[in-house]
């Protein structure tokens, strides 16, 4: 059983036997995403973007109250400009819309990722962060809009065999039911089996915390199960966690399951030449942890993105960009750069973190001080 759902999966035999990792972890084989031309498109550079938009209320049509396309003026007033070349976007929402049955949760959301990007998605509960989450990592269609990858249109689910070049992991750590949920895709069908699998809960509570997070490379590597093992090993120090590799899910705490998690979506094949940009979606990372495993796990998704130095793992980060839906105002201070606020249904505010307490849009005072007066009702 996966913990925390209702999925059976058999549990494998132990790493040193003479089965096949394929018909250990049957059914979960992916394939690697060609990331040539997108590497030779950039040169090898990181293409961090020195412009994003400006902290600036959203119009209806989606575009900005205020915005500056001028360098110098955006130096001037310390005002960030909405970069115009898109060379650089990983991940653009056109006008997404989204309802379940009568509930019209997304109505026209729009918002660009782009290369090298830290960003946070706020917002008042059930306004539908997880749900553009989902649908930004292609285990949820939207009913009208787009999703571009890397500009071209997806036109299905991330089963999309054309659409390739780019990774996008979730990480969804629900802890309403206890436990962690993690998927890391490449955008293939068979990954996509394992999002159907992932998604609705957890690690597999019968495998070992070495098998969980050697999940994807026990199948989807030429890695000998002792360099698997070794590499296991290194990520969870890398986490914070030693000694713990034998252990079931259930004999760990609820913080010690989120490392687990993170460490599962952190480790990558060595022995490949290239490094594929990756992006990761992480929902609600802290949510019911301490302030000090707060500022651990935020530190952590810091030191896995990309920045030109050594990850958590003493390897060059390998996570191009990243997305952060949270509530937690620590995670908004120390683990994301720009903020994206969705309010019924559409992105309403967006800036840089810092601007987040100074904004003078209403919304996101009242969400930044926690007042019961605005106009936000509950
Ligand atoms: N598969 C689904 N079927 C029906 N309703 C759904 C489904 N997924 C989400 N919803 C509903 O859509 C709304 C938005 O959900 P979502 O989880 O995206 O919100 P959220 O902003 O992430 O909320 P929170 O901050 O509380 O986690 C909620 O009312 C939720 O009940």
């Amino acid at each position: 059983m996966i913990a925390g759902s209702g999925f059976s999966v058999l549990r494998p035999p132990t790493t040193s036997g003479g089965t096949s990792r394929t018909a250990r972890f049957s059914g979960f084989i992916s394939k690697s995403a060609n990331l040539g031309s997108y590497n030779r498109k950039m040169g090898g550079r990181k293409a961090v973007c020195a412009c994003t938009a400006p902290s600036a209320n959203v119009q209806s049509d989606g575009s900005y109250g205020t915005k500056s396309n001028d360098p110098s003026i955006a130096a001037r007033f310390g005002v960030l400009c909405e970069p115009e070349d898109d060379s650089d976007v990983l991940i653009e929402c056109r006008d997404v819309y989204k309802s379940f049955g009568e509930k019209h949760i997304l109505k026209g959301v729009s918002f660009k990722i782009r290369y090298g990007e830290a960003v946070g998605v706020i917002g008042p509960s059930g306004t539908g962060k997880s749900t553009i989450l989902k649908i930004m990592a292609g285990l949820l269609a939207p009913d009208k809009g787009e999703v571009l990858v890397r500009g071209r249109k997806r036109s299905g689910l991330i089963s999309d065999e054309e659409i390739s070049g780019l990774r996008i992991g979730l990480v969804s750590i629900t802890w309403k039911v206890g436990f962690v949920m993690l998927g890391f895709c490449t955008l293939s069908y068979n990954i996509y089996k394992l999002f159907q699998v992932f998604q609705s809960a957890a690690l597999f509570d019968s495998l070992t915390v070495r098998e969980n997070v050697g999940f994807l490379l026990y199948e989807n590597s030429r890695m000998s199960e002792e360099q698997i093992s070794e590499l296991v090993t290194d990520t969870l120090a890398a986490v914070g966690l030693k000694g713990v590799e034998d252990r079931l899910p259930s004999e760990l705490s609820g913080g010690m399951k989120k490392r687990v998690a993170l460490a599962r979506s952190i480790i990558f094949d060595t022995t490949k030449e290239s490094i594929e940009p990756e992006v990761l979606l992480y929902d609600e990372p802290t949510a019911g942890l301490d302030p000090i495993a707060s500022t651990v796990v935020e530190d952590l998704i810091r030191s896995v993105h990309t920045n030109g130095e050594e990850d958590a793992s003493r390897k060059p980060g390998k996570i191009t960009s990243y997305v952060v839906v949270t509530h937690q105002h620590s995670t908004i201070r120390r683990a994301v750069d720009r903020l994206l606020f969705l309010h019924e249904g559409k992105v309403v505010w967006q800036g840089m973190t810092n601007e987040f307490t100074t904004s003078t849009n209403p919304i996101v005072q009242q969400f930044a001080s926690g007042s019961l007066d605005g106009p936000i009702k509950y």
